[in-house]
């Protein structure tokens, strides 16, 4: 089998009418099945062109992205999504929300509730279906997204920048239950974050792009056996990884 993404000298130039804007740099990187990879780096060195390039939502300036062995050449349907904000419907209740993508796709089967319901019970929040997303603190929210994102089983999650808008505890918590879920599911997950520590803590690899036009700067594998403990960030080896990331930022004059 092959990696579940391949992306090979993808570049990006938007035209505007007010000139040209050079995204994105050749990018190249892999990764395998059931393997989370992150993506760091500072704001606007196109990351989220990145991942719209990848869910087939915009088209490359040159450049081959491969999904599963197959060439995106238009929206991906087979994957779920989840943004720094939820997007969460507020005139549905929780188990409505995460149902939503069942609904779209004509799978309103009892094997696909009993599936919302699981997910929900395995992201902490089973005891809340009936609720209302204004209900909901902001992590919780975030955890319904998820849930949906996962419902229909895709062969790749996206998450951009999904816990950035949480406070520090609560998106601690949520790395814990990302890398429990995760695991459990073995779905292959791209992370897109400004955090260098949420990066190495979660990741099995690690892209970390320039400042725009963004280009990759390094690739880290990182090899920490799962599940990891928070408390792994303290240990001398993932502060040396965590290190050698900032001092890529500091070179380029992102972290002066
Ligand atoms: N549709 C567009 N038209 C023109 N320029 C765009 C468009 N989308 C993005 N850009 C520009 O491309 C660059 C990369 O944007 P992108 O949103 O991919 O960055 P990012 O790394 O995700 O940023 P952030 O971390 O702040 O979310 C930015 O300079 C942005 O202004």
């Amino acid at each position: 089998m092959g990696p579940i993404v391949d992306l090979s000298g993808v570049h990006k130039t938007y035209i505007t009418d007010s000139g040209d804007v050079h995204a994105l740099d050749p990018v190249t990187f892999s990764f395998d099945r059931g393997q989370i990879l992150s993506v760091v780096g500072p704001s606007g060195c196109g990351k989220s062109t990145l991942l719209r390039i990848l869910a087939g939502i915009d088209t490359p300036s040159g450049g081959k992205a491969v999904i599963n062995g197959k060439l995106v050449t238009g929206p991906v349907s087979d994957m779920g999504i989840v943004f720094q904000r939820d997007l969460l419907l507020d005139w549905r209740n929780v188990f409505n929300n995460v149902m939503l993508p069942a609904e779209l796709a004509g799978r309103l089967d009892s094997a696909t509730r009993a599936r919302a319901l699981e997910l929900l019970r395995e992201l902490g929040v089973g005891d809340f279906a009936n609720r209302y997303p204004h209900e909901l603190s902001g992590g919780m929210r975030q955890r319904v997204a998820i849930a949906r994102a996962l419902l229909l089983k895709p062969s790749l999650m996206l998450l951009d920048e999904p816990f950035s808008a949480l406070d520090a505890m609560t998106r601690d918590q949520m790395n814990v239950i990302l890398q429990r879920l995760q695991d459990h599911e073995q779905v292959s997950t791209m992370l897109i974050t400004h955090s260098i520590a949420e990066a190495v803590y979660l990741s099995d690899r690690v892209v970390v792009m320039s400042a725009r036009p963004g280009r990759v700067l390094d690739v880290i594998d990182i090899d920490f056996p799962k599940p990891r403990p928070l408390s792994i960030r303290e240990e001398p080896e993932f502060a040396a990884i965590a290190r050698r990331i900032r001092v890529l930022f500091e070179n380029e004059g992102v972290l002066a």
